[in-house]
C-alpha cells in the first residue's frame, strides 16, 4: 500500500539550503539547492538605482560621507600617480550609516527572497557598491574566485546570503560575475593572494586551488537584476574591457540567530590578521574582541529581531 510519505519524500527532495516559504516556486527551490545561487529578474527598479549612483556619485565627490566607509581605489591607480578624479574609486564598502546607499539593503522585495534562506530575523552585515573600473591593462580589475565565507567570522554558513544587483546590464565584457555552480556544498577552502603579475587589490584573496574542470558559467545581468548566492560559492569576477565603470549593489545578509566564531587556527587566520592590522592602523582598534566588537557595529537589523550577532 501506498503512504502518503512516500509521495511526500518523492516530491520534495530533502532541502537543506532554503526554508519553507510562498515565494520561491519549487523550480527555483531546487535550482538554489543545487546551484547555491539564483538570479531573479527586474527586482530592483530603475529609479532606485538611479538613485543610489546618484548618492555614489556625490560620495565620490565628497559631498557625502558617513562613519565606518571605506572608499577604497583600484590598486593600479593606487600605485601610479595620484589622480584626484572620482571615477578612481573601485569600490565603497559598509554604507550603513548612508541612508540613501543603505536603503538598498532595507527593500522589501529583496528582504522577501532574503527570508527564505536565512529566516525572518535577518540582519546586514557587509554592504558594497562596486565600481569595477576600466582595467587599466594590468588585469587589476578581476576579482578573483573566492568565497565570501572566508571574510566572516560566524555561522552557520547556510544562514547567511548575499544580494547582489547590477546597476547596468554587466556581462562579459565589463566584467561580470563568474560562478562555479554547486561549489556551496563544498567547505570553505584556504584563500591567499593570488600569484599576478600586475598586482592585486588589497584583501582580494582567492581559492587556493579549485577544480579547474568545474565549467565556470558566466552571469549576464540587466540593469535591476538580482543574483542571491551561498558564501559558499566559489565566484569571482572578470576584467573590465570597456570604458566605463562597471556598477554593482551588494549586502550580505546573516540570521540574527547565527553565532560568531574565532578564527584562530582555521584557513581565515590570514584574513583575520590582515583585518586587524587595517583596524589598528585606522582606528586603533586591537584585539580580536575589539573585531567582533566591529562586526557587533557595523551589523543591522533589517527585519525581526536582533539575538546573537
Ligand atoms: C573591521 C570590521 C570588519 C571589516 C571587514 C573587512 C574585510 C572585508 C570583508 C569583506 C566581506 C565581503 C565578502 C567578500 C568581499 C571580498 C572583498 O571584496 S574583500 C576586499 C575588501 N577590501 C577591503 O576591505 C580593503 C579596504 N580598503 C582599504 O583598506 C583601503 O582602501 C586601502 C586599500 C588600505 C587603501 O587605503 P587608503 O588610506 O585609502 O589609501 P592610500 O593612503 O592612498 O594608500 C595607502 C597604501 O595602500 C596602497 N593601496 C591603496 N589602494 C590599494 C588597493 N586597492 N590595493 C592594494 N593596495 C592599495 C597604496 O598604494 C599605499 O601603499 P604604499 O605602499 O604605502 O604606497
Ligand atoms: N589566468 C587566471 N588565473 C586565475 N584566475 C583567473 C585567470 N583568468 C581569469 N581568472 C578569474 O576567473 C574569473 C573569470 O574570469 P574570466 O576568464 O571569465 O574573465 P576574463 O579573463 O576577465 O575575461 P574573458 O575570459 O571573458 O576574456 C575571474 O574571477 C578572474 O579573476
Ligand atoms: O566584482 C564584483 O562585483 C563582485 C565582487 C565580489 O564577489 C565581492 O566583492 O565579494
Ligand atoms: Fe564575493
Ligand atoms: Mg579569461
Amino acid at each position: 500500500m501506498k503512504t502518503c510519505d512516500v509521495d511526500f519524500a518523492i516530491v520534495f527532495p530533502p532541502t537543506r539550503y532554503t526554508l519553507d516559504n510562498d515565494l520561491l516556486t519549487t523550480e527555483q527551490r531546487q535550482f538554489y539547492e543545487e546551484n547555491g545561487f539564483l538570479v531573479i529578474k527586474n527586482l530592483v527598479s530603475h529609479k532606485d538605482i538611479d538613485e543610489f549612483r546618484e548618492v555614489f556619485e556625490k560620495v565620490c565627490k565628497k559631498e557625502l560621507t558617513a562613519p565606518g566607509m571605506v572608499v577604497m581605489r583600484d590598486v593600479a591607480i593606487a600605485k601610479s600617480e595620484y589622480v584626484p578624479d572620482q571615477k578612481a574609486i573601485t569600490k565603497v564598502q559598509d554604507f550603513q550609516e548612508l541612508p540613501g546607499l543603505f536603503r538598498y539593503c532595507s527593500l522589501p522585495q529583496i528582504l522577501k527572497y532574503v527570508e527564505c534562506f536565512i529566516g525572518p530575523n535577518i540582519m546586514s552585515m557587509h554592504t558594497m557598491l562596486i565600481n569595477k573600473p576600466p582595467d587599466a591593462g594590468k588585469k587589476t580589475s578581476r576579482h578573483p574566485m573566492h568565497q565570501d565565507l572566508h571574510y566572516f567570522p560566524f555561522r552557520p554558513a547556510d544562514r547567511i546570503v548575499c544580494a547582489w544587483t547590477a546597476m547596468e546590464r554587466i556581462d562579459r565584457s565589463n566584467g561580470c560575475l563568474v560562478v562555479l555552480p554547486g561549489t556551496h556544498k563544498g567547505e570553505l577552502k584556504q584563500h591567499d593572494y593570488p600569484e599576478w603579475e600586475g598586482g592585486v587589490n588589497k584583501m582580494y584573496h582567492g581559492v587556493r586551488d579549485y577544480d579547474p574542470n568545474i565549467p565556470r558559467v558566466h552571469l549576464t545581468m540587466e540593469k535591476g537584476d538580482t543574483v542571491f548566492f551561498h558564501p559558499i560559492l566559489i565566484h569571482g569576477s572578470g576584467m573590465n574591457k570597456t570604458a566605463g565603470f562597471r556598477k554593482a549593489i551588494s549586502c550580505h545578509y546573516a540570521s540574527s540567530d547565527c553565532d560568531y566564531i574565532d578564527v584562530k587556527g582555521t584557513t581565515q587566520e590570514n584574513i583575520e590578521k590582515e583585518v586587524i592590522e587595517l583596524a589598528l592602523k585606522r582606528y586603533g582598534l586591537e584585539s580580536e574582541i575589539a573585531l567582533k566588537d566591529a562586526w557587533m557595529a557595523k551589523g543591522r537589523v533589517v527585519q525581526g529581531e536582533r539575538n546573537n550577532l
